[in-house]
C-alpha cells in the first residue's frame, strides 16, 4: 500500500527516508520554502543536515496530494495534532491515519490515537512508537519499534508494510499502553537530565529512572493498559533511551533544567506538555505521580532540582 507522511520535522522526514528505500513516499510540510529547498538542495537542512533524500520520498506543500496514499502518518507535535486532524478532516474520514508523535495533550488528557478518534471516529487508526532518534532511523541504523493498532487485522498490514530493512515492527493490540509508554517516558527524561545537569550522579538517575517506571506504570494501568507493554519497547525500551542520551530533547532540557540555564523554546520537547496534562489527571484521580509533579515544580516555578530531590527523599517510606 501507499505512503504518505504529514509533517516534516526530523521524525517524518527520517522515517520517508527509510520508507522511501522500499518505494515512492509523499512527504508534507506546510512550509512551501521549504518543500522548495528539499527539492533543490535533496537534503532538510534543519532537521537532517548532511543525510541525503533518495528521489523516492517526495516534499509536497499540497496536502490533498499526500492524504491520497492508502497509509498516513502524522508526525507531528503531539500539542499541534488536533489542529492538524481538524484542518484537513474532511480528507482524512475513512483514512489509515498512523499516529506517529508521543503526548498527552494538554486540553483533553488523551493521548495521540485518541485524539484522532474523537475528531474522526471512521477512521482507520494506528500508533507507531518506541526507542528510535530520527538521526539514527535517518542514518539507517537499525531500530526496533511497536505498532499498536486495536484491529488486528489492519495491524498486521501496517506492520507488514511499515516494517523496512532497518526499522523493525513489533505488533500490539494494546493502543493505550503503547501511547503512554511513549508520551510518559519523556518526562522521566526531563526528570534524569536535571540530576545529571545538577551534578547529583548516576545513581540518582537509575533511581529516577526506576521510580519513573513505577509511575508510569501506575498512570498507564488505571488507564486500562496491559503491564507488559509498558515494559516492551514503547514503554521500557524508549524510557531507557531517552533517559541516557544527549541525542534526547527531552533529556537535554532537563540538562539545561539542571545546570540553570536557558532552553531553546523553538526545540520539540513533548514531555513538558506531557507532564503539566498528567499531572492535572493525577490530582483529579489520586493517582501517586511525585516525579511527574516535580518536573511540573522545576518547569512552572522556582523549585530547584535540589529542593526536589529533597522532596523525593523525604517522603514517607514504603514498600518498592
Ligand atoms: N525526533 C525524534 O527523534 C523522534 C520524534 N518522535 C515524535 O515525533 C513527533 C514530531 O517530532 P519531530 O519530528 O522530532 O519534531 P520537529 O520539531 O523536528 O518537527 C515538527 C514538524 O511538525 C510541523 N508542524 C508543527 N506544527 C504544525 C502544524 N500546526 N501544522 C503542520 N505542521 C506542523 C513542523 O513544521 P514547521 O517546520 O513548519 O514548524 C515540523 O515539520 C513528536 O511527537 C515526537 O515525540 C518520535 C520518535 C523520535
Ligand atoms: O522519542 C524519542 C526517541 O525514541 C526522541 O526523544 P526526544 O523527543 O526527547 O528527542
Amino acid at each position: 500500500m501507499s505512503v504518505g507522511i504529514i509533517g516534516a520535522g526530523a521524525f517524518g522526514t527520517a522515517l520517508g527516508l527509510s520508507l522511501a528505500r522500499k518505494g515512492p513516499v509523499d512527504l508534507w510540510a506546510r512550509d512551501a520554502e521549504q518543500v522548495a529547498a528539499m527539492r533543490d538542495t535533496r537534503e532538510h537542512a534543519k532537521h537532517l543536515p548532511g543525510v541525503p533524500l533518495p528521489g523516492t520520498l517526495r516534499p509536497s506543500a499540497d496536502f490533498d496530494h499526500t492524504a491520497k496514499n492508502d497509509i498516513l502518518l502524522l508526525a507531528v507535535p503531539m500539542q499541534q495534532l488536533r489542529r492538524v486532524v481538524s484542518d484537513h478532516a474532511e480528507i482524512l474520514t475513512g483514512k489509515t491515519l498512523v499516529a506517529c508523535c508521543k503526548g498527552v495533550e494538554l486540553q483533553s488528557g488523551l493521548g495521540a490515537a485518541a485524539v484522532i478518534a474523537d475528531l474522526l471516529p471512521d477512521a482507520r487508526i494506528a500508533l507507531l512508537t518506541g526507542p528510535s532518534f530520527a538521526t539514527d532511523v535517518a542514518r539507517g541504523l537499525p531500530t526496533a519499534l511497536t505498532l499498536a493498532c486495536a484491529d488486528e487485522a489492519l495491524g498486521q498490514v501496517l506492520q507488514r508494510d511499515l516494517t523496512t530493512t532497518n526499522l523493525r515492527l513489533y505488533r500490539t493490540s494494546d493502543v493505550i499502553g503503547a501511547e503512554l509508554g511513549g508520551a510518559l517516558k519523556n518526562v522521566i527524561a526531563i526528570a534524569c537530565g536535571a540530576v545529571i545537569g545538577a551534578g547529583l550522579g548516576d545513581s540518582a538517575r537509575a533511581a529516577l529512572l526506576t521510580r519513573g517506571y513505577a509511575e508510569m506504570q501506575r498512570m498507564a494501568i488505571a488507564r486500562g493498559a496491559r503491564p507488559e507493554t509498558l515494559a516492551g519497547l514503547s514503554g521500557l525500551g524508549d524510557l531507557v533511551l531517552t533517559c541516557t542520551s544527549d541525542h534526547s530533547r527531552n533529556y537535554r532540557l532537563g540538562l539545561s533544567l539542571g545546570r540553570g540555564e536557558a532552553f531553546d523554546p523553538s526545540i520539540t520537547v513533548e514531555g513538558a506538555a506531557t507532564a503539566r496534562a498528567v499531572a492535572q489527571e493525577a490530582a483529579r484521580s489520586g493517582l501517586d505521580m511525585p516525579i511527574t509533579h516535580a518536573v511540573v515544580g522545576l518547569l512552572d516555578t522556582d523549585l530547584t532540582i535540589n529542593d526536589a530531590m529533597a522532596d523525593l527523599l523525604s517522603r514517607p517510606l514504603k514498600e518498592e
